[in-house]
């Protein structure tokens, strides 16, 4: 592998278990321009225990195994689905990996991979682990995204905000003066999902337009918001070890007369409430809020951010050229660049690791 190339692929699984994001990306000259996109979705079997494997089970330790395996050879589909947009030859593949575990205060986060597997499936350099060597510099490896929401959509002399809302929402906070700050908000669309499934039998609420037949529920607002996350000070990141149906089954016990629709809708006003505040105890006034994540994707829940945050605009990051659920797998594209090039791929003001780190390990074609 050598520096001097500048294309890359990037994949992205998210906490959704969705699928894979893919994406080809150019960084030659210094610029960041997306080639081509794809989405390979899980098999349901393989999405099915990559959910089991979120929690403690049985044997766990062959069948993460396997499902890395597994995993491994949907990533290449993706790859494969890439290639022919590909106008030379790819430097190297840059994969995240399926998060199972991220407990940074016990020094460890989990996203599991075979990239031995990849290289050899696709003959193309991987770079994988992105995460464990912020945590093991004291960070939180996690968010990892706020240095190329910078580089991509900052604006000197502007304060903005991207806003992923994925399964988990997090908010990079572009200050226009190199300052970038960030973390994990809570909640994005991981409850909203669960319950959508449990009632309707749907993967997700298109639009959001079922959750707004409903109306917010206050007092089972305040419940959920009465979470200890929601007011630990940055750095901060979370996950389904947190927040997962025990967690909202909890939470509604005390509520079981609400109907579903009302449940939806509250569940919206939590993943727009949290994001607001933690914008708001930034201590911006950004000019604008830029939606990224399949989350941009509900109209619902961005009119509700707007509403929250008074009136300061909320639009999609399509408006600055990157379609919503393209920028994650771009901005692993991007930290694979800087991989091979050996620089920093964190913000130590974002994960509170002690230092910038060149982020990945690289498993060569
Ligand atoms: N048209 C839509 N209407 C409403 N919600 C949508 C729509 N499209 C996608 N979503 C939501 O976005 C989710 C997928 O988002 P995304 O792919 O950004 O998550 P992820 O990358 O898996 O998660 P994370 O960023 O937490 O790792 C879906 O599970 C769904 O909840
Ligand atoms: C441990 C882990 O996989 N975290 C994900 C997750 O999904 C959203 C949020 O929680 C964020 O912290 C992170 O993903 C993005 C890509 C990040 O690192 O910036």
């Amino acid at each position: 592998m050598t520096a001097t190339h500048s294309l890359f692929i990037g994949l992205m699984s998210g906490t959704s278990l969705d699928g894979v994001d893919g994406v080809l990306a150019d960084f030659s000259n210094g610029a960041i321009q997306t080639l081509s996109a794809a989405f390979t979705p899980f098999p349901s079997e393989l999405r099915e225990e990559l959910m089991a494997l979120q929690a403690a089970s049985p044997n766990e330790l062959e069948r993460e195994a396997l499902a890395a395996n597994a995993l491994a050879l949907v990533y290449a589909d993706c790859v494969r689905s890439l290639l022919p947009s590909c106008p030379a030859p790819v430097t190297a593949v840059a994969v995240h990996g399926q998060t199972i575990r991220h407990r940074p205060e016990l020094g460890f986060t989990r996203q599991t991979n075979n990239p031995a597997l990849l290289a050899e499936l696709t003959g193309i350099d991987v770079i994988a682990d992105f995460r464990s060597r912020d945590i093991a510099a004291g960070g939180q490896g996690a968010p990892l995204v706020p240095a190329f929401h910078e580089a991509a959509f900052g604006k000197p002399g502007t304060a903005r905000v991207v806003v992923n809302i994925g399964g988990i929402g997090n908010i990079s906070v572009l200050h226009g003066d190199g300052r970038v700050t960030g973390f994990d908000t809570g909640p994005g669309n991981v409850l909203l999902d669960l319950w959508i499934a449990r009632h309707q039998g749907r993967a997700y609420d298109e639009d959001g337009a079922w959750g707004a037949t409903g109306t917010v529920q206050q007092p089972l607002l305040d419940a959920l918001l009465d979470e200890p996350y929601f007011r630990q000070p940055a750095p901060k990141s979370t996950g389904r070890d947190l927040f997962h149906a025990p967690w909202l089954d909890a939470k509604l016990a005390s509520f079981s007369d609400l109907a579903p629709a009302d449940v939806q809708a509250t569940l919206v006003q939590l993943t727009a409430v949290t994001i607001a505040r933690a914008i708001g105890d930034e201590g911006v006034t950004p000019d604008a809020v830029y939606v990224c994540g399949g989350g941009a994707y509900n109209g619902a829940l961005l009119r509700a951010i707007g509403v929250e945050l008074g009136g300061v605009k909320v639009a999609s990051t399509e408006e600055l050229g990157v379609a919503p659920n393209r920028v994650e797998a771009l901005a692993f594209a991007w930290l694979g660049w800087r991989f091979a090039n050996r620089e920093a791929g964190n913000l130590p003001a974002v994960t509170g690791a002690r230092g910038p780190r060149i982020l990945g390990a690289l498993y060569p074609a």
